[in-house]
């Protein structure tokens, strides 16, 4: 049986690789390269199961490390670079020795689905001068430039709405060119691959580690029909939805862009590194810079819901923030937190939505947690203060917080330049000064103490691990006819339903006063405060995991008290616990699960940060909004934190 001459064409002077599906990736059989003019290495690789090539000997002399890199690259499937290289030295693989094989893959490596970016039949076009991958190499051009090539298809396309450039500048050799969709590539090419049982040949696009991040990379896989797990009839629909296994596909995204978010580099991050990931699998693509403070709050509050499912901040945590609050203001706002994502690429100073979401702070493995994650619904926390809240009052995903860190996240605004550095300067600086910031604390409590806390924690976390967390089952549910999402699975969950206009009104609105059973928390505490920090989310920067028993829709937000008198030498192990989140086991902090508080300062001179965003001092009054706003989190959940052993 001899290769189909157009099957030869798409691969002339392309290594292939021959491949079978396994239940967790595609296992690669065997390696060959069509010379031009000749495929007899294919026809000798695709007939013998012990072949007998010069060229798969000296691949296979390699095969002892080989093997041992291909387990480690399959187990490492979505880490980041410090975790890959910690499991190759683990294995005794240097990186050497991985450059060495020029990225070529051994038998026996198994491409796990999670890192499959997208897959596709091979074709060829019908004029033999112009090849397919030539063909492939011009879109990639075209998709670089920013070019609208969305006539025929919604897929991979990529349209700048302002500054309009789109110069994907640093993709140096990166390998971005989906080929579904191109026009050049008739049906009935298409139907000469794909109906080919004997040889279907399949480009998929994976995402490969370069450096310290990730890339796309195309490879040619001649599929084996015997594989070990049974294939219904369209091998690429197999590929596809293993690799999308309860996740939506080419996904519709608005790119927020602050152009000054990371000092300065959040555009440049977000093209180099996010942008071809997000092309790669298929995503379409309409970018917005924001122009002014508050652009992000315009933009989300007048966008076309209709036309998008998620909106990325390739920023800090300023942008989500904004979007968050534009979305609130829209009067189909209902419609809104049901239609659209908000997620962050992390490109700015401060990124604790990504660290605490896609478990990295990396752009291009979040990019990949992007196309990959489960869409999810977290709570939201609810800001009323007199100046503002007749008009709207704000939501909070992040933290809110007074004291010492309120102060040392905004009033180190000045040495931006520094970078995150500039908060810990910040905090150590207020810290060792023992300033004390006088209130009144009043709390709606989910869990007071430390013990009910951790009970609290295990409860909602092993419920989360149970239900997945996972929003699209919600989509299915109305697929199916379910309108009220409510499921068929885990029924009573918060987390499977779509929200109404019921769950944007507040039980304890700002004029009713402090309810009944509130309680207020012991003046000698709060008259000497030192730290007031409430989040949702266990990252509150890269390295501090603040909140470590943060949960995405436990229906309570996270409260960490310090006292200013509190000894320097004791508050020296709080602040340095602050990485491993050890700090809230202290005896010294108060640290408790609330569903509301109100804070009324007794100074008059200070400021409340929320999410980063300066507010004004006045008394604040916040309350739990449960499961409101959709986002992606990995695998459904928050980064473990390794609270509960701790
Ligand atoms: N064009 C602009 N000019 C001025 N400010 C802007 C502009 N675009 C956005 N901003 C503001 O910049 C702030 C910070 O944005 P973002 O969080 O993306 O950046 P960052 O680098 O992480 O900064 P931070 O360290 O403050 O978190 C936001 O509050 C936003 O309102």
């Amino acid at each position: 049986m001899s290769m189909p001459v157009r099957a030869e064409n798409a691969i002339r002077g392309r290594d292939f690789y021959k491949a079978t599906l396994t239940d967790d990736g595609i296992l690669i059989t065997s390696h060959g390269h069509v010379r031009s003019g000749s495929y007899s290495d294919y026809d000798r690789h695709y007939h013998s199961t012990n072949a007998s090539s010069t060229s798969l000997q000296s691949i296979q002399s390699n095969n002892t490390f080989l093997e041992t890199a291909s387990l480690v690259s399959c187990v490492t499937c979505l880490s980041d670079t410090d975790n890959n290289d910690r499991l190759l030295r683990a294995a005794n693989v240097s990186q050497e020795q991985i450059r060495q094989q020029n990225g070529q893959l051994s038998a026996n490596t198994v491409i796990p689905f999670s890192r499959i970016l997208n897959a596709t039949y091979l074709t060829s076009t019908h004029n033999d001068s112009s090849p397919g991958l030539d063909s492939v190499g011009n879109d990639s051009d075209r998709l670089t430039k920013g070019t609208d090539l969305s006539n025929n298809s919604k897929s991979g396309t990529n349209h700048d709405l302002e500054d309009g450039d789109g110069d994907a500048d640093d993709l140096d050799d990166v390998d971005i060119s989906p080929l579904v969709g191109h026009s050049s590539f008739s049906n009935a090419s298409q139907i000469d691959s794909k109906n080919n049982k004997d040889f279907p040949l399949v480009e998929i696009t994976l995402a490969k580690p370069r450096r310290h991040d990730i890339v796309p990379k195309r490879l040619i896989l001649s599929l084996n029909q015997q594989s070990k797990i049974p294939i219904k009839s369209d091998i690429v629909e197999e590929i596809l939805s293993k690799s999308y296994q309860n996740i939506k596909r080419e996904r519709s995204i608005l790119v927020i862009i602050n152009p000054h978010g990371g000092k300065g580099n959040a555009k440049k991050l977000f093209m180099s590194k996010c942008k071809p990931i997000l092309l790669a699998s298929k995503c379409s693509i309409d970018m917005a810079y924001t122009k002014y403070s508050g652009h992000a709050t315009d933009i989300a509050r007048t966008l076309d819901i209709d036309k998008y499912d998620t909106i990325a901040c390739a920023s800090g945590d300023g942008i989500p923030y904004e979007v968050i609050n534009g979305l609130f203001q829209r009067p189909d706002r209902v419609d809104a937190f049901n239609k659209v994502a908000v997620t962050q690429l992390p490109c700015g100073s401060g990124n604790a939505m990504s660290v605490s979401c896609h478990w990295t702070s990396n752009p291009s493995y979040a990019a990949l947690c992007l196309v990959k994650s489960i869409e999810s619904r977290i709570d939201l926390m609810c800001c009323s203060q007199q100046s503002y809240y007749a008009s709207f009052p704000r939501l909070s995903f992040l933290s809110q917080t007074y004291g010492v860190i309120a102060e040392s996240d905004i009033n180190t605004e000045f040495i931006r330049w520094m970078g995150p550095a500039r908060f810990e300067l910040g905090v150590a600086f207020n810290v060792l000064q023992r300033k004390k910031y006088p209130c009144d604390i009043y709390v709606k409590y989910a869990a007071k103490s430390k013990n009910e806390l951790k009970i609290h924690y295990l409860a909602y976390k092993n419920r989360d691990d149970t239900n997945d967390n996972n929003e699209n089952d919600i989509e299915n549910d109305i697929e199916n006819g379910n309108r009220d999402g409510s499921g068929t699975g885990s029924e009573g969950s918060s987390k499977k339903r779509m929200v109404t206009e019921m769950d944007f009104k507040l039980k304890y609105p700002l004029d009713n006063g402090i309810p009944q059973d509130w309680e207020k928390i012991d003046p000698s505490i709060t008259d000497n405060l030192g730290i007031f920090y409430t989040g949702k989310m266990p990252y509150i920067a890269a390295d501090t995991k603040f909140f470590p028993a943060a949960l995405p829709s436990d229906g309570a937000m996270d409260l960490v008290i310090t006292d200013a008198r509190t000894p320097v030498t004791r508050m020296a192990p709080i602040l340095l616990g602050l990485d491993r989140g050890s700090h809230v086991l202290q005896p010294e902090v108060i640290h408790s699960k609330i569903v509301a508080y109100k804070l009324i300062p007794k100074i008059t001179s200070s400021l409340f940060s929320v999410d980063g965003e300066k507010f004004p001092l006045e008394p604040m009054q916040v309350e739990i909004l449960p499961g409101l706003c959709k986002t992606l989190l990995r695998n459904g959940s928050f980064v473990d934190t390794e609270f509960d052993s701790i």
